[in-house]
């Protein structure tokens, strides 16, 4: 038996927005109006590489950032989660759209890396001159659930296909997440065994119990508080499959 469990980043492994937390790091801990005003639903890259090129013009380091990073609590339970997820039962993706280089700080910090068989985000590196950069995952126009620059659902589905391919076979795929942008992979869990996370307290859980929406979910819908909740779904599913 195999099964994959695929993560959101911001808000469901770390209990903040890592995008929204650096932000801090700014004179005053305020962006300009100029910069705030690219901020957009449809896709925030943009506005982050502009927050990533004022922090740089403002003496911000890429140390002063991993520091900012290594500050953010994890959620309740999520290292519990992680561990328990070590083993070769489980496949652990994280499909996110922060960027790279927040996530490896992050899970590097916690030695979680080693548990994670990929992250899907957008690519990001410090050039010679220490100023974070950013671009895209890819460009889509297919998924108006999703932003412009990162489609989580044809990134899962793409994942699945590619373990296919070299043999691997899922015999449950779960999601967890928390935000609107998640809502695209949840719906594409076409398995009746596949588990649906949404966070309580959150826009997912909301989404999805929208009766419109509600009838094309496939999956079961667990809502969670903490990575312990996760734990005792996860036992039972594989126990009782
Ligand atoms: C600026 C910004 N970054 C990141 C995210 C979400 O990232 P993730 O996909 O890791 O939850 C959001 C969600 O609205 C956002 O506004
Ligand atoms: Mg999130």
């Amino acid at each position: 038996m195999k099964v994959l469990v695929a993560f959101d980043f911001d808000h469901t492994i770390i209990d903040d927005n890592s995008d929204l937390y650096v932000r801090k790091l700014a004179p005053d801990g305020k962006i300009p109006a100029a910069i705030s005003e690219l901020y957009n639903n449809r896709g925030w890259t943009e506005y982050m590489a502009a927050i990533f090129k004022y922090l740089h013009e403002n003496q911000t380091t890429s140390i002063d950032i991993e520091q900012c990073m290594l500050e953010i609590p994890f959620v309740d339970g999520m290292k519990e989660l992680f561990s328990y997820l070590d083993c070769d039962l489980f496949d652990v993706i994280i499909v996110s759209d922060s960027n790279s280089v927040f996530i490896d700080f992050i899970l590097r910090g916690a030695q979680l890396h080693t548990v994670v068989h990929t992250v899907y985000t957008n690519p990001a590196y410090f050039n010679e001159e220490d100023c974070l950069k950013l671009d895209f995952y890819h460009t889509q126009d297919w998924c108006d659930l999703s932003t412009v620059n990162l489609c989580k659902g044809h990134i899962l589905e793409s994942h699945i296909k590619n373990q296919k391919k070299k043999g691997i076979l899922y015999d449950i795929v779960a999601f967890v997440g928390d935000g609107t942008n998640d809502l695209c992979p949840c719906l594409r869990l076409k398995n009746v065994h596949d588990l649906i996370f949404p966070r309580v307290g959150f826009s997912l859980i909301k989404k999805i119990e929208d009766p419109q929406v509600e009838s094309s979910v496939v999956g079961k819908v667990i809502p969670w508080r903490s990575g312990f909740d996760i734990i005792s779904a996860l036992k039972q599913a594989t126990e009782t499959k």
